[in-house]
C-alpha cells in the first residue's frame, strides 16, 4: 500500500507533477457543493485546464450509493478510461466516497486525496480505508485502496469552520490516547486551539501510518485507530435517524472515547485518575451529546454490525492507561448501553 502523503506548500504542486504525466488521459475532480465553492480556487491553478469538475451535495446523509452514482454517471458520459485520476477534494466523505469510486469504477481507477477539513487531513485521507454508509450503518461498504497521493494544505482550513476544526480535533485526541502519553499531557496543558495546525497534521499522519504500515488491512493492531469509534459510531448512527439532532462525526468519536474509557475502568485496564483526566479534557472541547437514558438501548443496538465484531462477540478497543491502546477487548451491549448512561449522568 502506498503511505506516501505530502503536507505544506509543497503539496499541490506536487500533485500537479503527478497531473501532468503522459499515463494521465483525463482528470476529474470530485467536490461536495461547500469545496467546490471554497477549496476548489486554491486547487484550480494546480490542475490541467481541460479537467472536469463532478459536484456531490454536502454533508454526511450523501454518503451513499447515490452519490457514488453520480460519480460514476460522469466518469461513462465523459468516457474516462483505466487512465484517468479522480482528484478527491474534501472532508472525509468526499475523500471516503471518492477512493471508493474510483475503486469500483472499470475494477479501478488511480485517485488521489485533498483533504480540506482538519479530521480529513489528520485520519481520513491517510490509510487507505474507503466507503459508503448503508442502511443506516457507517461505512458498511467499502474497499481497502490505497490512493496514488495525499496531498494536504493547511491553508484548506482558514475557511473551516471552527466546529469542523473541533470534530477533526478528536481524532487527534484518539491518535495520542491510542499512542502518545506524552503529546496528550502537553496538549492538555495547551488547549485545543492554535494558529498553525501543520505540526499537530505532521504527527498525526506519522502516527497513524506508523500503525496503517503494520497492519493496512486491520487484521490486528490497525484496529487501535477504531478507539472510540465502536461506541462513537453507534451514537453518530442513531443520530443520523433522528432529523436535526446529528452529530458530526469527531463530536460522536469524542462521546465514544469518554464511553470506551470508561469501559476501560470497569475491565481493570484503566485507572479513575486516568479517566478524569480523559474526561476533563475532552469536555474542556467539546459540548456534551444530548440524548436521554431511555434511548441508551437503541444507540448500543447499533454496536451490533460493528465492522470489528467476530459473530455476536463486540470487539472494542480500550485503552490499558493513557497512551497505550488495546485492541479485541469483547464488550456486552448492556456494557455499551451502560457506558452511555455514565456519559449521560457526568
Ligand atoms: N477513511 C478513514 O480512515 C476515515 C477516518 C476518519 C473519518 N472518516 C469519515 O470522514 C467523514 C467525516 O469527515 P469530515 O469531518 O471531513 O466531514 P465532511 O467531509 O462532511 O466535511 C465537513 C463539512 O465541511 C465542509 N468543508 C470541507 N472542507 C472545507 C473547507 N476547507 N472550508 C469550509 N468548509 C469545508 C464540507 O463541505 C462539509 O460540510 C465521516 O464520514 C467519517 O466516517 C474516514
Ligand atoms: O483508519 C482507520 O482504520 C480508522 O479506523 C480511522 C477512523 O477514524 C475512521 O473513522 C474509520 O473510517 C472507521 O472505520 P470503520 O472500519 O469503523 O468504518
Ligand atoms: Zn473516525
Amino acid at each position: 500500500m502506498d503511505n506516501s502523503v505530502i503536507i505544506g506548500p509543497e503539496a499541490l504542486p506536487a500533485l500537479a507533477e503527478l497531473l501532468y504525466r503522459p499515463a494521465v488521459s483525463q482528470v476529474f475532480v470530485l467536490a461536495d457543493s461547500n469545496t467546490a465553492r471554497l477549496c476548489l480556487p486554491l486547487l484550480e491553478p494546480h490542475l490541467p485546464v481541460d479537467y472536469k469538475l463532478i459536484e456531490i451535495p454536502a454533508g454526511e446523509e450523501y454518503k451513499t450509493l447515490a452519490s457514488c452514482d453520480t460519480v460514476w454517471s460522469m466518469l461513462t458520459e465523459q468516457r474516462a478510461d483505466r487512465f484517468a485520476v479522480l482528484v478527491n477534494l474534501g472532508g472525509g466523505v468526499v475523500t471516503d466516497l471518492g477512493g471508493f469510486a474510483a475503486a469500483l469504477y472499470k475494477r479501478g481507477i488511480r485517485f488521489v486525496q485533498v483533504p480540506t477539513t482538519l479530521l480529513a487531513q489528520v485520519d481520513a485521507s491517510v490509510g487507505g480505508k474507503t466507503g459508503v454508509d448503508f442502511q443506516g450503518y457507517k461505512n458498511q461498504l467499502g474497499v481497502f485502496q490505497a490512493p496514488a497521493g495525499v496531498f494536504v494544505e493547511p491553508k484548506f482550513l482558514q475557511t473551516l469552520d471552527p466546529r469542523q476544526l473541533k470534530s477533526g480535533y478528536a481524532e487527534v485526541l484518539k491518535h495520542w490516547l491510542i499512542a502518545d502519553a506524552e503529546a496528550f499531557d502537553t496538549n492538555r496543558r495547551l488547549g485545543w486551539l492554535t494558529d498553525d495546525w501543520t505540526p499537530i497534521i505532521r504527527e498525526s499522519v506519522a502516527l497513524k501510518q506508523r500503525i496503517v504500515a503494520q497492519d493496512p488491512l486491520e487484521a490486528g493492531p490497525r484496529k487501535l485507530l477504531n478507539f472510540g469509534h465502536t461506541v462513537g459510531h453507534a451514537l453518530e448512527s442513531y443520530l443520523l435517524t433522528q432529523p436535526g439532532r446529528e452529530a458530526l462525526h469527531g463530536e460522536a468519536v469524542a462521546a465514544g472515547i469518554v464511553c470506551e474509557s470508561w469501559l476501560s475502568m470497569q475491565h481493570g485496564l484503566l485507572g479513575a485518575d486516568a479517566l478524569d483526566k480523559i474526561e476533563t479534557f475532552v469536555f474542556s472541547v467539546f459540548d456534551k451529546i444530548d440524548f436521554v437514558s431511555l434511548e441508551t438501548e437503541a444507540i448500543a443496538d447499533f454496536a451490533r454490525q460493528d465492522k470489528k465484531n467476530t459473530g455476536a462477540t463486540i470487539n472494542c478497543t480500550l485503552l490499558e492507561g493513557i497512551g497505550h491502546g488495546v485492541y479485541d477487548q469483547p464488550v456486552t451491549v448492556a456494557e455499551i448501553a451502560e457506558s452511555l448512561r455514565y456519559y449521560n449522568r457526568l
